[in-house]
């Protein structure tokens, strides 16, 4: 870190905390902090066809941060669109399932990772909100306690950012640390360049994260896959580097999309940040990439361009409901 700008740097090492295991925490501790802080947490799985993985994760939440250690009040999953047994499998571990079509149906619904964590602000209670894929791998238990001890303990703190070790497994192969390639590959290169205050941050487009609901509802959701990286620029606009911490949960293995489906993902990261970034040409909103069908490259192109939600706290129908 000796070379990057001196707050980046200083955020880096004062707001940096290890939750690599269980050991590195104190869950009876984060209990007294919680009932203190008179809080209410909700944990929020966005999950798109992840049948096979999301009915563990949820017993895990239940088993550990609902029954044993009550730091968790309320777990949703929220079915986006998914045409698996998603829902059931969820369901018959214990969670609530909210689709998105059902949630504020007034507003419609969009596709993307981003819509489900938007729409999850209307459907949970918590004031604070817990954010976890529901495609993890491997055991992730320290992970909810690890990204709420921040928001328990330091009241300066609105955001809160998993960070991990990143193997890549595809089609059986696994590299150590080879994840995580449109953070290495766009996002960050990105907001290094745009935005070098963030340039401690270690995964920027990690799925693991919590952040205050004061917080949350202020800002838009892009729609799809570019809700981390526009989370993250417009909490620090928000709220200031210092509001910002991020939490080292050790490893992180989830079931990795194969790279075609990512360059979608970039070119919607990509968007995000130029939408931000106010750069004075107009983004195209198209990604084109080529195949090559053995005699030529064929090229296709796809719409990469950001939809986003307004801030939650905007919706008349959300605010009715804080008010009733
Ligand atoms: O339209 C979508 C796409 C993804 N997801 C969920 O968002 C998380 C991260 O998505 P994905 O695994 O596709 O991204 P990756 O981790 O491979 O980058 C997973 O729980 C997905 O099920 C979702 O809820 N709606
Ligand atoms: O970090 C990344 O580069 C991507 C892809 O990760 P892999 O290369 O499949 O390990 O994964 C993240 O990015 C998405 C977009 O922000 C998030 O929605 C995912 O939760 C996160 O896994």
């Amino acid at each position: 870190m000796d070379t990057v700008r001196p707050d980046a740097r200083a955020w880096f090492e004062e707001r940096t905390t290890a939750a690599t295991s269980l050991a590195d925490l104190d869950p009876a501790g984060l209990l007294r902090a919680k009932r203190r802080g008179g809080h209410r947490v909700s944990v929020v799985l966005p999950a798109r066809n992840e049948e096979t993985t999301v009915g563990r994760l949820v017993a895990d939440v239940r088993e550990h941060w609902m029954r044993a250690v009550p730091l968790v009040d309320e777990l949703v999953v929220v079915d986006s669109d998914s045409t698996d047994g998603t829902a059931a499998a969820a369901r018959a571990a214990g969670a609530d399932v909210v689709a998105t079509t059902d949630v504020l149906p007034e507003h419609g619904t969009r596709p993307g990772k981003g819509e489900a964590l938007w729409k999850s602000l209307a459907a949970t209670t918590g004031d604070l909100v817990v954010f976890l894929d529901a495609d993890l791998l491997g055991d992730v238990t320290h992970y909810v306690p690890g990204l709420l001890a921040p928001l328990l303990t330091d009241p300066q703190v609105r955001y809160v950012k998993g960070c991990y070790t990143r193997p890549l497994e595809v089609e059986g192969t696994v590299v150590p640390a080879g994840g995580g390639r449109v953070t290495e590959l766009t996002a960050r290169p990105l907001l290094n360049a745009l935005w070098p205050e963030l340039a401690g941050v270690v995964q920027p487009l990690g799925g693991e994260y919590a952040g205050r609901r004061s917080a949350l509802e202020q800002v838009p959701f892009v729609s799809a896959y570019g809700v981390e990286v526009g989370l993250l620029v417009d909490l620090l606009r928000l709220g200031g580097l210092s509001s910002l911490a991020q939490v080292d949960l050790g490893v992180r293995r989830h079931t990795s999309q194969p790279i075609e489906a990512l360059g979608e993902m970039a070119g919607q990261v990509v968007a995000t940040v130029l939408a931000r970034a106010a750069c004075t040409r107009q983004p195209s909103g198209l990604l084109t990439r080529f195949r090559h069908d053995g005699s030529g490259f064929m090229p296709h192109s796809s719409p990469v361009a950001v939809d986003e939600r307004p801030p939650m706290i905007t919706v008349p129908e959300y605010r009715a409901r804080l008010a009733g």
